[in-house]
């Protein structure tokens, strides 16, 4: 059976979903509003907005006949659209820049594999580097904003690790007007992404052109310590005459914002449901603690902490833990454009007509949170994704194994090449933390909830920071 659209159907939402339009409706309670689409039109349904037809595929079980789809349903078509008007550079043109996509999807295999190592070994020298100067130096309570702890150290160490850093210094100087300039811009980054334009966000513009000018050629030319990663970009950007210096920085600092935009919320959560679920905090605590020293390795806060890849690939309660911040907190949409006509099977016995410029969108939150897979799905729990010391991958629905359960990360061609060095720099973060500090939640503080406002853009922050405290522990 065919299951055509519903050409002739008013639109269903009244607002405009992210990506095609000004966002709001879906914003508001994204979730709430999707599952009431599926209790009216099923599964599968197509919502007619900005002259455009959004089918939204619910059921994950049929991701992977989307994902199959790769050469009509492209990813790339998309982001190509929004990301050069979101970061400030010239869309990229196989004419006028022959080759020059391709090297970029190239350089993405610089962050994997055997890669890893290399940057999984840097990121940790600056973490402990940050914690050592920023952190470590103080007995006794001290008390702190805990997204604003996360963002500071994952920012610096993220810019060191990837950037490097001027050849007579350990860190740079200015990170911290940096920064504040990266969060202005990110709070304007739902708009940017939904085509608002820039001159109607107030001094997003200028804020924007900041950024990019931190990463122009000549300052990029005095850093040492640079991963290889974006060496060979810039390389790559070199040999391209058409290429404006201003476009160099603005690709640099759209790779800054994709290693860190996701990565500052998704460790946030990850040490928020630690402090707040103590005994899981003292099952990966204890974890670590094995795992150096089985290496022949005691922890004393006097000394550096080093944990190299293949301990971090050790740590399966801190994984687990990592995984489940991620499903609960995840709200990326995953949006594909059909680039012909054409009917996309599913399965045996269903297909979908699919029109030229049509969007496909899945939306992993739905997934996450389907008491159907997962058992009590709003809460926290850190061994979720362990079985007997290995990692759980068998998650069912209708007593179908799934292969798509846990989907922060998208999937096929978009899929974050990131992926293995955020969950990486994410478990030595947490590693450093419970290490060396006792951790308790303020009195009085109560639960974090996630911010709605960015639902369809990534990993949601939370709606307030949450206060904590602090101690050097006695080891
Ligand atoms: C917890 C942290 C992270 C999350 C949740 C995350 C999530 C994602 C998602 C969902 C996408 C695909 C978008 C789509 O399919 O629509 C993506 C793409 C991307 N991510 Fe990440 N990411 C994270 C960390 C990182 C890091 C650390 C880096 C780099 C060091 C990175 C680099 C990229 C790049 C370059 C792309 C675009 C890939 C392309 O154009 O094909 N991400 N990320």
């Amino acid at each position: 059976a065919v299951c055509c659209r519903r050409e002739n159907e008013p639109p269903l939402i009244k607002g405009w979903i992210p990506f095609l339009g000004k966002a709001l409706e879906f914003r508001k309670d994204s979730l709430k509003f999707l599952l009431e689409q599926k209790r009216k039109h099923g599964d599968i349904f197509t919502v007619r907005m900005a002259g455009k037809d959004v089918t939204f595929v619910m059921d994950s079980s049929l991701y992977p006949y989307i994902i199959k789809h790769g050469r009509q349903l492209d990813f790339h078509k998309f982001s190509d659209k929004v990301s050069p008007a979101t970061f400030g550079y010239q869309p990229v043109h196989s004419k006028l820049h022959p080759g020059l996509k391709e090297q970029i999807h190239r350089s993405f295999k610089l962050l994997q594999g055997d890669n890893l190592t290399p940057l999984t070994e840097s990121m940790m020298g600056n973490l402990m580097l940050v914690f050592r100067h920023d952190h470590l130096g103080h007995s006794g309570w001290r008390s702190g904003c805990m997204y604003q702890f996360c963002l500071s150290v994952m920012f610096e160490a993220t810019l060191l690790t990837l950037f490097g850093r001027p050849a007579a210094a350990r860190r740079r100087t200015g990170t911290n007007a940096l920064m504040d300039d990266f969060v202005k811009f990110d709070n304007k980054f739902p708009h940017l992404i939904t085509e608002v334009p820039i001159w109607l966000l107030g001094g997003t513009r200028a804020v924007r052109q900041k950024l990019i000018n931190y990463f122009l050629p000549d300052r990029m030319s005095h850093l040492t310590n640079m991963s290889e990663f974006i060496r060979m970009r810039m390389e790559v950007f070199d040999n391209y005459e058409n290429l404006r210096d201003v476009d160099k920085g603005a690709y640099h600092f759209a790779m800054l914002w994709a290693a860190l935009g996701n990565t500052v919320p998704a460790t946030f959560w990850a040490m928020y449901y630690l402090v707040s679920h103590p005994e899981a905090l003292q099952v990966v605590r204890q974890e670590i603690q094995e795992v150096l020293s089985l290496s022949g390795v005691e922890f004393s806060s006097d000394t550096n902490v080093k944990l190299h890849r293949e301990q971090l690939d050790k740590l399966r309660c801190l994984e687990s833990a990592i995984k489940e911040s991620l499903r609960l907190s995840s709200a990326s949409l995953n949006v594909r454009m059909a680039l012909e006509d054409f009917s996309l099977r599913l399965g045996e016995s269903r297909s979908f007509a699919i029109r030229k410029g049509d969007a496909i969108a899945m939306y992993p939150r739905t997934t996450h949170l389907d008491p159907e897979i997962y058992e009590e799905p709003k809460k926290f729990r850190f061994d979720r994704y362990v079985h007997n010391g290995a990692e759980k991958t068998d998650f069912y629905k209708d007593d179908q194994k799934l292969k798509y359960y846990l989907i922060p990360f998208g999937s096929g061609v978009s899929m974050c090449p990131g992926r293995h060095f955020a969950i990486n720099e994410i478990k030595q973060f947490l590693s450093l933390l419970l290490l060396y500090f006792d951790l308790q939640l303020e009195d009085g503080q109560s639960r974090a909830e996630f911010d709605p406002s960015r639902s369809g853009v990534g990993i949601l922050p939370p709606s307030a920071d949450v206060r904590f405290r602090y101690r050097l522990r006695v080891v």
